[in-house]
This record gives structure tokens, C-alpha cells and sequence, in this order.
């Protein structure tokens, strides 16, 4: 993804890709080559270090890596409270479908009694759930919570190995990890005798692309956290899941 996006920014008019790193390489780098903006296409175990050094030096920071959850939002929000000029982009997912999916599946979810998520990616992917779908869920607790709705009816009792998935703010998350499959999701919201579904498919990395460009260009203008892409594509901001 690392690749795909540098390379694609480095076309982008008005854009200079000035430095690529990997694992390897020291983040030193970063302030060396007078960089504006790092995009954060890593792993859930080292995003917070780099995101750390770059606001420590003044460089807005989009992070489409996976796993900034609630707390590590919060952390960021404390980093940022001494740098307050710089502009930190959380995007879950970068692909405009998948930001819409997520909004209208927010929207829906407290007129269901029950909601879950299944989320399919490519057999590459080292984390799980995916960052959208805990977003999502996240998302969806936190509307629930405000209309005050029951507790999803479910009667099992049984949970061999996990066969219910993962809960993320009581949601139940399903991951399917398969060869074949991009970046999918299906929100699944049910009522007696209906069934809703809000499923996005990402059928090539392309989809992101361009929401990778925008966030890009648009973090130094926005001082501060924004989590999720909406601002920047002029919808208003998801509720914060904290
Ligand atoms: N928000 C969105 O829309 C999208 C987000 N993603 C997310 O982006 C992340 C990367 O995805 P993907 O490319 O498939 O994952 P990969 O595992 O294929 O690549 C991760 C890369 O991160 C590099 N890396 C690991 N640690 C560091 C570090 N400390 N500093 C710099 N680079 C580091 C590795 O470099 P090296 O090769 O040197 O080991 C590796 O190339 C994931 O969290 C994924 O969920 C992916 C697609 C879309
Ligand atoms: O690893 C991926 O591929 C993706 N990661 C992000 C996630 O964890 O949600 C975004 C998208 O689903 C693709």
C-alpha cells in the first residue's frame, strides 16, 4: 500500500514525494528531507511511534494504518495538545465508498434490534478485525448508545472458538481472510421479518488512491485530529467513538 501511494502521489500535481520508508530505514529521514506530511501506511505496532515523531517536528500526518482505536485517538489528541499547528488525518479507509458505507451504516443502526459486521480481506493482511470494520462498529455502538437501544437479542450460549467473532463495543465483527478477496465489508442490520445490508467492495487498491491525495493535501489545513475522511469531502464529521 506504501508503494501504490507514493507512487501515485509522486504523479499528483503540487505534490513532491520526498522520502520512502520501510522498517528499516531511520525515521530521521523524515526531518532530513524537510518533509511536510508523512502518510502512515504501516503496521498497528509502529504507527504511534512514527506519529509520534512527526508531530514532535511539526509534520502533519495522515495514518491509514489500522488499529487507532479510541485510546491511541486519544494519545494523539495529547501529542497534539503541544504541537496545536499540526494537522494528524486518521482514515480508516480511504475509498469514498467505504466512508459512505460506514456513515449510512452509522445511520441505520439504531432502528435495527440487532447489528453485525463482516469484514473479507486479502490473505496478506496482518491485522484483524480490519480498522474499518472496528471503526464501524465503533461507530455504530455509539449511535445505539445515544437512541438508548436495547441489547441485541442473541441467545448462544456456546461460543466454540470463537465461532461469534471478535465484539468491538459489543458489536460482533467477523473476519474472513481469503486469497482472491481486495477490501470488503457487509454491515448486516436486522428486525423481525427485515434484514438490511450495506456492503462496499474495494475490487483493486485504485479505490484509495484518491482519498489518500486529498487527505494528504488537506492535513496541513487541518490543525488538530479528524478521524475519518468525511470533513475532508465536505460531509459532516463522524461522532467521535470515545
Ligand atoms: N486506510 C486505508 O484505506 C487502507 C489502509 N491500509 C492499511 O495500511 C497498512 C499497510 O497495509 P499493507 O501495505 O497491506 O501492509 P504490509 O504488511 O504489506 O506492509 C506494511 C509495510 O509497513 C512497513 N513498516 C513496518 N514498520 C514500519 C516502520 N516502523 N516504519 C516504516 N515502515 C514500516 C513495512 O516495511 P518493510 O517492507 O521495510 O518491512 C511494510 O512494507 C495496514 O495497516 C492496512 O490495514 C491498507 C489499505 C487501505
Ligand atoms: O489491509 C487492507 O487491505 C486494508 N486495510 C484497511 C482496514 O484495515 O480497514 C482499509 C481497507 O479495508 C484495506
Amino acid at each position: 500500500m506504501g508503494t501504490l501511494a507514493s507512487d501515485y502521489l509522486s504523479r499528483a500535481a503540487g505534490v513532491e514525494v520526498v522520502a520512502r520508508l520501510g522498517a528499516d530505514d531511520p525515521i530521521d529521514r523524515l526531518v532530513e528531507s524537510n518533509a511536510q506530511v508523512l502518510v502512515d501506511l504501516t503496521r498497528p505496532d509502529a504507527v504511534m511511534a512514527n506519529a509520534d515523531f512527526a508531530i514532535e517536528h511539526g509534520i502533519h500526518c495522515v495514518i491509514g494504518t489500522s488499529g487507532i482505536d479510541a485510546e491511541r485517538q486519544r494519545e494523539l489528541r495529547r501529542l497534539l495538545a503541544g504541537h496545536p499547528e499540526v494537522g494528524v488525518v486518521v482514515a480508516p479507509n480511504f475509498a469514498v465508498g467505504a466512508v459512505l458505507a460506514m456513515r449510512f451504516a452509522a445511520e441505520a443502526a439504531r432502528f435495527f434490534d440487532a447489528v453485525e459486521v463482516i469484514e473479507l480481506h486479502h490473505a496478506g493482511k496482518a491485522d484483524a478485525p480490519s480498522g474499518t470494520a472496528a471503526a464501524t462498529a465503533a461507530r455504530i455502538a455509539g449511535e445505539r448508545s445515544k437512541a438508548g437501544s436495547a441489547a441485541m437479542p442473541d441467545a448462544t450460549t456456546h461460543d466454540q472458538d470463537g465461532a461469534r467473532g471478535a465484539t468491538v463495543d459489543g458489536v460482533h465483527v467477523h473476519s474472513v481472510r481469503l486469497p482472491g478477496l481486495v477490501a470488503h465489508q457487509e454491515v448486516l442490520l436486522g428486525n423481525p421479518g427485515e434484514l438490511l445490508t450495506i456492503r462496499h467492495d474495494s475490487t483493486d487498491r485504485a479505490s484509495f488512491m484518491p482519498g489518500v491525495l486529498l487527505a494528504a493535501r488537506q492535513a496541513p489545513r487541518h490543525p488538530g485530529l479528524t478521524i475519518g475522511l468525511e470533513p475532508l469531502l465536505g460531509l459532516p464529521a463522524a461522532a467521535a467513538t470515545e
